[in-house]
């Protein structure tokens, strides 16, 4: 393995360590938790990404989920290259804005209306106030360690970035915001049901991630999420699901159609964007009806049902729609890896958790099953950044944080598998040597 350099990527980020808090504009980038200085990417095509050094990566996260036909798709590229000569906004009502809600209706089957927004925060946000006005309630519960991105409701015991950088709960939010999220155990109904008593009729809305990935790749274990169900509709509580990442992936219809449990509202991000930036919410037709214009619940944006936008995740939505092929290869080649990981840790006498779900999976670094933030948080972080960077150097590119998921492209040939395998046990051998 030969040394990769770095010298244009390091003078980059010097450059905007002076510009950019933090010398990025979303702070898991920066490789605070693993140590060493982000890659900053030049270009990417189907599973390979190229920086600044030209050097090429084998591509395990995809932009956080979007990519899931890899990266500058043709399709995609063509769709976009159409709409180009037309306008890049109206800022008012297309035809494709039409065709997106009903292809987003026809393949989540909870979804029957649904608005379009620019992020997955601003999905969740949005969502978590229609709820609130549509039951004239102010509290939220959300699972300890689940990401619903960074509207101050959910930064409370949150996820992802603001875990990997020590900030669960982040300065700027405030006590009254605060007191009206309760947080709680991920997989622990009871402890729902001990809140929802001890504030009957206040509970607006339970948010979580079906299948969490941001703090780590977490699975709900057995009736978890039928329980939620039934107490949302026991106490007429607005069940949400974020499916910003399991949306599209998981399944077609995402978590919900895997797992067979049906929330009242669903929020979807950067997927049906097809990477551009997007984000949507929707769900039954009488809570939708709460926003406005029809309702009385303020939603709004400049930008909302992009066409390019909109050009590129009809684009990919409809071909996921119409290849289930698609899902099964994902599930193999994922399958495939998984396995391969669990077979180096055997040979190598480790016994990490790894949990997975689909083509999103993680490896922690502790021997104990991860169920919940808490034993999500037992993993041996400085294990954990040794490794990333020995992946990286052998030219793996990984979230950088134990608290993220990886996801899986169907441009991830049985080859880059194997590749990627190589890497995996060469990796942790030289953890294990390092002891
Ligand atoms: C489950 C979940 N919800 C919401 C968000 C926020 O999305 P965005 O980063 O597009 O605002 C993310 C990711 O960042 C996410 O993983
Ligand atoms: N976990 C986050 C979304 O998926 C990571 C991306 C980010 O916050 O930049």
């Amino acid at each position: 393995m030969s040394e990769r350099t770095n010298s244009s990527s390091l003078k980059l980020f010097q450059r905007a360590q002076e510009l950019i808090p933090g010398g990025v504009n979303s702070p898991v980038r920066a490789f605070k938790a693993v140590g060493g200085n982000p890659v900053f990417m030049k270009s990417a095509k189907g599973a390979f990404l190229y920086d600044e050094d030209d050097n090429e990566y084998i591509d395990l996260i995809n932009s956080w989920g979007p990519m899931i036909l890899g990266h500058a798709c043709e399709m995609v590229q063509e769709a976009v290259k159409e709409v180009l000569p037309h306008s890049f906004s109206y800022g008012a009502p297309t035809r494709r804005e039409v065709e997106m809600a009903e292809l987003i209706i026809s393949m989540v089957p909870s979804i029957e209306k649904v608005r379009m927004v620019n992020s997955g925060t601003e999905a969740t946000m949005s969502a978590i106030r229609v709820a609130r006005g549509f039951t004239g309630r102010d509290k939220i519960i959300k699972f300890e360690g689940c990401y619903h991105g960074h509207g101050d409701s959910f930064l409370i015991s949150a996820g992802s970035g603001a875990v990997t950088l020590g900030v669960p709960d982040s300065p700027g939010v405030t006590k009254g915001v605060a007191q009206d999220t309760i947080t709680i155990p991920y997989n622990n109904l009871e402890a729902v049901k001990q809140a929802v008593e001890a504030a009957p009729g206040q509970i607006a809305a339970i948010i979580i991630e079906p299948v969490v990935g941001n703090m780590g790749l977490v699975v709900p274990v057995a009736g978890f999420l039928e329980g939620l169900r039934e107490i949302c509709t026991k106490e007429n509580i607005v069940l949400i699901f974020d499916e910003v990442m399991t949306g599209f992936r998981l399944a077609k219809g995402g978590a919900q159609e895997r797992f067979g449990v049906m929330p009242d509202m669903t929020t979807l991000g950067k997927i049906i964007g097809g990477g551009f930036p997007v984000g949507a919410y929707g769900g039954r037709k009488d809570i939708m009806d709460a926003v406005a214009p029809a309702g009385p619940v303020y939603q709004a944006g400049t930008l909302s049902g992009n066409p390019v936008a909109m050009a590129a995740g009809l684009t990919m939505l409809r071909y996921l729609n119409e290849h289930d092929e698609v899902y099964a290869y994902l599930e193999n080649i994922s399958d495939k890896l998984v396995h391969g990981m669990r077979e180096n840790l055997d040979k190598l006498g480790l016994n990490y958790t790894i949990n997975q779900v689909g083509s999103m999976f993680s490896i922690f670094f502790t021997r104990q099953p991860v169920t919940d933030f808490d034993s999500a948080k037992k993993s041996d972080l400085k294990l954990f950044g040794q490794y990333f960077n020995h992946m990286l150097q052998r030219g793996i590119y990984l979230a950088p944080s134990q608290f993220e998921t990886l996801f899986i492209s169907t441009a991830i040939t049985d080859e880059l598998a194997d590749k990627y395998l190589k890497a995996n046990f060469e990796s942790l051998q030289a953890i294990k040597n390092s002891r």
